[in-house]
């Protein structure tokens, strides 16, 4: 079954003059999912997100969101937190959100939950002006979920805090995910990735390299290493994996050991079966799990 899109970006592109900050972007957010924008500085993802929240007229493209062109409704549905924003320092937590949600025509019930989802209910009397990092950051996230949106659109929301306050927000997302909600995140961090989203989309320059589920796209680069017993004459292992319909990128190492990625939906026992049937027992198998580190470096690199 194909999930339903929340956010459906076709052919975007825009342009700062001779800047092409996005150039002919399409992808497609799954309802449901922790979808991560991954990309160095100046990739394209803040351009990419405000031409998604309609802060920013795209050069071209289409922008779709629950399947329809984007609305004033369409918009009621999705929190957003860009940038920052700037509380009133000598207003408490509460009263901060209050003006928010006196703008949003959010109740009482609303901010008291949003209060309450982002820890800081209990310091909710106290001026914002002594709150950390990490603290104005869950507030903002607070004021984001006034209205309860079924989609959260976050740019960059670790930027800045230190270790606890990362943990905090990671948290925190993870929290609203389980609760159902749609997240989209721009981040430059490969290991928030990795650690908070479902999906990711790979940018650079401005373009989108790779996308899909986070899983799959690790699942891809694992590579198996395997060795035949020293009796096995030279290159035959070699020959034998290069048969394999579903193997490729063998690879020979030293001592006769070899290395190859499979294709999807296949695993190590399939090559071992495989070898086994043809009279080849292997004296060593192993599967390297790669990071989505490691295939980020190498589709920036291919790009
Ligand atoms: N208002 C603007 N005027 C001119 N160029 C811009 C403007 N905004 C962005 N750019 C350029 O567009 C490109 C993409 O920028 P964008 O901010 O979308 O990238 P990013 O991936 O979000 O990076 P960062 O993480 O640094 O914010 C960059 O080359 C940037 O310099």
């Amino acid at each position: 079954m194909v999930a339903e899109s929340v956010l459906e970006l076709q052919q975007l592109s825009k342009r700062y003059g001779r800047t092409k900050a996005v150039q002919d972007l399409t992808l497609s957010v799954p309802r449901g999912s922790v979808y991560g924008l991954l990309g160095p500085n100046g990739s394209g993802k803040t351009t990419t997100l405000g031409i998604a929240l309609g802060v920013l007229h795209a050069t071209a493209g289409t922008v779709r969101w629950f399947g329809q062109a984007p609305s004033a409704t369409a918009r009621r549905r999705i929190g957003a937190l860009l940038e920052t924003p700037n509380f009133f320092p000598y207003l408490s937590a509460r009263q901060n959100l209050q003006i928010a949600a006196d703008i949003k025509g959010a109740d009482e019930a609303a901010i008291q939950a949003a209060l309450q989802t982002v820890e800081l209910a209990n310091r909710q009397h106290e001026p914002v002006r002594g709150f950390s990092l990490g603290m104005k950051q869950r507030l903002a996230l607070a004021s984001a979920l006034l209205g309860q949106p079924e989609v959260l659109v976050l740019d960059e929301p670790t930027n800045g805090l230190d270790p606890t306050g990362i943990a905090d927000v990671r948290a925190l997302i993870q929290r609203l995910a389980a609760q159902g909600k749609t997240i989209i995140l721009a981040s430059h961090l490969l290991d928030e990735v990795q650690k908070v989203c479902t999906h990711v989309g790979v940018m650079h320059q401005g373009q989108l390299r790779a996308a899909g589920a986070v899983s799959a796209i690790l699942a891809a680069t694992d590579r198996v290493h395997l060795r035949l017993g020293a009796e096995a004459a030279p290159g035959v292992l070699a020959q034998a994996l290069a048969a394999l319909p579903f193997v490729h990128d063998v690879q020979t190492l030293a001592n006769g050991a070899c290395s190859l990625a499979l294709a999807s939906g296949h695993s190590a026992a399939d090559v071992n079966r495989a070898l086994f049937a043809q009279g080849l027992a292997l004296a060593h198998l192993s599967t390297e799990q790669r990071s989505l580190e490691a295939e980020f470096l190498q589709i920036i690199q291919k790009s």
